[in-house]
């Protein structure tokens, strides 16, 4: 007699051997992915860059802590699509970091990975050749070359940490990281955070809400533990020791900007309120900018108006800035236009650098007011 356990184990439809039909079932291909050892190994940092990071990531625990009176800014492209424009760009905001750096740490953007508000190209990282073949260990590859290449100029770097397997590729060779406004809720991206040896800004999320980017910051000043990679490929329990060296980024929210006066002293009180030090980076772009990218000189103007005025709140700027103004799609067969942005409209460095030269002088404005 068959029992209904035989037929359901003789029906090959519903066979309890073929576990393929209940696990990986939407998962198309699974391919070789590089482990972080043996491009550490290929592309290993140098002693100069290690001094030039760890130096870095000093002097901006020192602003955020009230040690530096500087003003951290973080500029650079939106993203990152090609070697050569980054570096051309680089050599440009190298060209005056020594003119600035009584008054500014200036750490070029150098963002690998990009969060989208649905779909989109996800970064140099996700598809370096920007047509869909998503070559990940070309990309990794890539990306950690260009640190190295702009680190070996004397100039720092900042990334956003999206992924929560990069980092082991690349975080090394950064000065600064950032946890975007999509990701600043996420539990994961907190632990990421708690455990990051250099210091990380957190967005408020895309709503505006600046609670979360507090909360985050009192997440990632705790120690965790949580299951990642190792540098040699394998799965491992991390356990942190918390990062005290955090702060919020204001980048405006569905609502409008929120740099002004107020908006400060309303992120200030939440962060009073969790007993975290009053200090906050103004991101000069996104909702901030209303994403209209000409924009982001009247904030970061506004800013250094408020700087020379003897505001100490502001520690740090973000500007998205490219060789070239604007933005172009990424569009199949159609040649893209040197140094223009592939996602967010950038300010030019032709805008930029008298937006940096104003910063500075609002810094040593304020400098010669009484304390
Ligand atoms: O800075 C980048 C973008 O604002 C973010 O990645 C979202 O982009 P999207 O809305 O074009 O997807
Ligand atoms: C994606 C970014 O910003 P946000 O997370 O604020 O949207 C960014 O700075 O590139």
């Amino acid at each position: 007699m068959t029992t209904p356990l035989d037929a359901l184990q003789n029906d090959r439809e519903t066979s309890t051997q073929d576990t393929t039909r209940i696990d990986d079932v939407r998962i198309s291909a699974v391919r070789p992915l590089i482990s972080p050892a043996l491009l550490l190994d290929e592309l290993p940092v140098t002693p100069e860059l290690q001094l030039l990071v760890e130096r870095s990531r000093r002097q901006i625990a020192n602003v955020l802590h009230g040690r530096d009176d500087r003003l951290v800014v973080v500029v650079g492209p939106c993203s990152i699509h090609d070697h050569d424009q980054a570096m051309a760009y680089a050599q440009r905001l190298k060209s005056i970091q020594a003119e600035l750096e009584d008054a500014l740490v200036l750490v070029m953007r150098v963002y690998f990975e990009k969060p989208r508000t649905t779909v989109g190209w996800k970064g140099y990282i996700n598809d370096p050749r920007l047509d869909g073949s998503f070559r990940i260990n070309e990309g990794l590859r890539r990306a950690r070359e260009l640190l190295l290449h702009i680190g070996a100029m004397g100039l720092p770097t900042a990334t956003e940490f999206l992924d929560l397997l990069s980092p082991q590729y690349v975080a090394d060779l950064i000065a600064w990281g950032a946890i975007g406004a999509r990701t600043t809720e996420s539990q994961s991206h907190r632990q990421l955070a708690s455990g990051s040896s250099c210091p990380i800004g957190f967005k408020n999320g895309t709503d505006g809400g600046v609670q979360v980017a507090v909360d985050a910051m009192v997440a990632a000043a705790a120690p965790h533990a949580f299951m990642g990679m190792t540098k040699m490929g394998q799965t491992a329990i991390f356990e942190t020791r918390g990062n005290p060296d955090t702060h919020v980024i204001l980048r405006g929210g569905n609502s409008g900007p929120n740099y002004s006066a107020e908006h400060i002293d309303a992120a200030c009180a939440v962060l009073r309120k969790a007993g975290l030090r009053e200090q906050l980076m103004v991101d000069c772009s996104h909702a901030n900018s209303r994403k209209q990218h000409a924009r982001q000189i009247e904030v970061a103007e506004d800013v250094a108006r408020r700087v020379a005025d003897g505001e100490k709140r502001i520690t740090g700027l973000m500007i998205e800035s490219h060789l070239e103004e604007g933005r172009q799609d990424i569009r199949p067969g159609v040649p893209l236009q040197p140094g223009v942005s592939v996602t967010d409209a950038c300010i030019s460095w032709a805008q930029t650098a008298p937006v940096l030269r104003a910063l500075a002088d609002a810094v040593r404005v304020r400098r010669t007011r009484p304390a």
